[in-house]
């Protein structure tokens, strides 16, 4: 089970994440939607300890995540593996060696340096990209891929973990339809397959409705809806969006939140795997 309690997260004086109560069972597949800056992003990094609560507990398994230090928090973040919108891969490695780093935090700090893995760790990567269709891309190097094909390798690299939790932080919203679905049934097969949890922000409500069986709105950082999908009836859409009246005027614009320039991100950049990647 993973607990959220009274989380809350401030930039300077504007309140992100405000208060957030919830309890996710193990193995759900939970869909977090909200406008552009709700704080649905937020909300998943601090449960990866990415960024940490200005106020307030999460815990997992009754072990408060939200206070782990070093080895700890390392070991929580395997845990608890992220699906980026923008991939994170690295491009100039190939999907093989990508998908090999998701071992990392598994191994000891010199083998890492060496660049050595397993016959075994081999094995296990080539069959999660089998897993996702993509093992015929396994010696090419990643930026060459499309998108879709890159977002594959990155949950390929997340399965590696061998994670309790997936986070996903609109994991399609930089792909076309028909790549969106692949995705979506791909964490979908993980999450009923593994019982793997799946906590993912997502920009359309029909992705929410057609693939988490939960779903929390999101408002101005405040949990405002949390329930089934059949539950997200016309006035629940309202409250979560803001919108005036039966929902007709909810566009793609609002809640699309593939393009944002409004700040910069704290980013999971692969910049923190480089001193790791030096045998590579
Ligand atoms: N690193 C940061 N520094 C300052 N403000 C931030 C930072 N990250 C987020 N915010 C602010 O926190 C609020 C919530 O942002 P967040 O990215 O969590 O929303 P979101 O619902 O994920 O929206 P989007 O999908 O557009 O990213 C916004 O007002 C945003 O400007």
């Amino acid at each position: 089970m993973l607990e959220m309690r009274k989380v809350t997260r401030r930039f300077g004086g504007n309140v992100a994440v405000k208060n957030v109560e919830l309890d996710i069972p193990n193995g759900q597949m939970v869909g977090v939607i909200g406008r552009s800056g709700a704080g649905k992003s937020t909300l998943l990094r601090m449960i990866n300890r990415l960024i940490d609560p200005s106020e307030g507990v999460i815990k997992f398994s009754g072990v408060e995540v939200s206070a782990l230090r070093g080895a700890k928090l390392r070991a929580w973040q395997r845990d608890c593996a992220m699906i980026f919108q923008q991939f994170n891969l690295v491009p100039r490695l190939d999907v093989l060696t990508n998908v090999l780093l998701g071992r990392l935090n598994h191994r000891s700090t010199a083998l890492n340096l060496m660049g050595i893995f397993s016959d075994a760790e081999r094995a296990s990567a080539i069959a999660a990209l089998e897993r996702l269709g993509i093992a015929q891309a396994a010696l090419q190097r990643a930026g060459t891929l499309s998108g879709g094909q890159q977002q594959r390798v990155a949950i390929a690299r997340a399965l590696m973990q061998q994670p309790k939790v997936i986070l996903a932080d609109e994991p399609i919203a930089s792909l076309d339809p028909m790549n969106a679905k692949i995705v979506m049934d791909s964490l979908a097969d993980i999450n009923r397959r593994e019982g793997i949890t799946v906590v993912t922000n997502l920009h359309t409500l029909d992705t929410a409705r057609n693939y988490c069986e939960r779903v929390v709105g999101m408002a101005a950082g405040e949990v405002v809806f949390d329930g089934p999908a059949e539950d997200l009836t016309t006035e629940a859409v309202r409250m979560i969006y803001g919108a005036v009246s039966d929902g007709s005027d909810i566009s793609e614009e609002i809640t699309s939140t593939s393009i944002d320039t409004r700040r910069p991100k704290v980013k999971a950049s692969t910049a923190s795997l480089e001193p790791a990647l030096a045998g590579f």
